[in-house]
């Protein structure tokens, strides 16, 4: 095999997202649920002659070598250095880009994670899924989710997985035009840190018991992200009036859940026109699983 065209990097939504602590170096403790949705960028990967690893499609303010996609490639070609003592093959990476960039929906982690799944197979590493993830994972806390490949209730900064089922519902999610830098989210001061620990089986019950799309907990960074960035205050304001809208990750994209496409296709048709916004499946498992990458 020489290449591996088409390979999908979904989206995903936080439902919710408490901030239970602080770890000694600083990073937040959370609990959450990843969404995976079918909604997201696509990779193409083709094996070169020799050692480099290119990104071929330009990502406007993203320089090549910071990129998550190279960066992760550069880590498993290393790992795969240290292990046989052989460099595998550079590669060319081309991407068709739709996510938006510190939108909060894990578009560069889902696509560092679908390059290091796609790697993985195209040079016949052999690295175990739990072994990807804990490569991955020093690039971004999203990233060993998406390898993961399923919808999960998340602990620690986002590494420790457990499968969850959730709706299998539709969401509408608006782009508020503003990137969100995850950091000085994390860093404010106004941040609540203390939101009490909640049971995997306290989400699942909330569901079960639901009558409505009304969604489990909050999101605790929403508060500091809608104070610092307007966009995202207008934009909830704006989805509350058709169900319970929300922020997902650190921002700046918002959602809400509804029953049906149908139901998808009449709100977007009332977005205002200065919002990007679109319509996405709850999906409970990764595409990339059932093609057996
Ligand atoms: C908030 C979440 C929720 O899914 O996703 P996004 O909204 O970014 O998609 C993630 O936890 C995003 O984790 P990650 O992707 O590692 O965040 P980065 O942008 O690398 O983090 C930028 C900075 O935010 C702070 N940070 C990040 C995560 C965390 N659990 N605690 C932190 O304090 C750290 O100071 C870090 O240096
Ligand atoms: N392949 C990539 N796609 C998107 N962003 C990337 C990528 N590689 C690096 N980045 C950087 O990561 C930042 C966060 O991007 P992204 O993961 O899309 O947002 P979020 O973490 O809010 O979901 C971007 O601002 C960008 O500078």
């Amino acid at each position: 095999m020489t290449e591996l065209k088409n390979c999908p990097a979904p989206a995903k939504l936080n439902l919710f997202l408490h901030v239970t602590g602080r770890r000694a170096d600083g990073y937040h403790l959370l609990q959450t649920v990843f969404q995976l949705i079918d909604h997201g960028d696509t990779l193409h990967f083709t094996l070169r002659d020799d050692a480099t690893l290119r990104r071929v499609t330009d990502l406007p303010g993203v320089p090549e070598e910071s990129d998550l996609i190279i960066r992760a490639a550069r880590l498993l070609q290393a790992e795969v250095l240290r292990r046989t003592g052989a460099l595998p093959h550079g590669v060319d990476i081309a991407i068709d880009k739709i996510l938006p960039m510190g939108g909060g929906v894990g578009g560069g982690s889902s696509d560092a994670a679908t390059t290091l799944m796609a790697l993985n197979r195209l040079w016949n590493a052999g690295l175990s899924k739990q072994e990807l993830m804990d490569l991955g994972l020093p690039l971004g806390a999203d990233i060993p989710f998406f390898i993961f490949g399923e919808t999960a209730f998340a602990e620690g900064v986002g590494e420790a997985l457990r499968p969850v089922k959730t709706p299998d519902c539709w969401y509408v999610v608006i782009e508020p035009g503003v990137m969100v830098p995850t950091a000085a989210i994390f860093g404010s001061e106004q941040l609540t840190r203390d939101t009490p620990v909640v049971n995997i089986a306290d989400f699942s019950s909330h569901y079960e018991q639901s009558q409505d799309w009304t969604g489990f907990g909050r999101n605790d960074l929403q508060q500091v992200a809608t104070k610092l960035f307007p966009p995202v205050a207008e934009a909830v304001e704006w989805l509350s009036a058709y169900g319970d809208a929300r922020m997902t990750g650190s921002g700046a994209c918002v959602f809400s859940a509804v029953a049906t496409e149908a139901d998808a296709d009449a709100v977007l048709a009332k977005v205002p026109a200065k919002w990007t916004a679109w319509k996405a499946k709850a999906l409970q498992q990764h595409p990339l699983i059932a093609t057996k990458l």
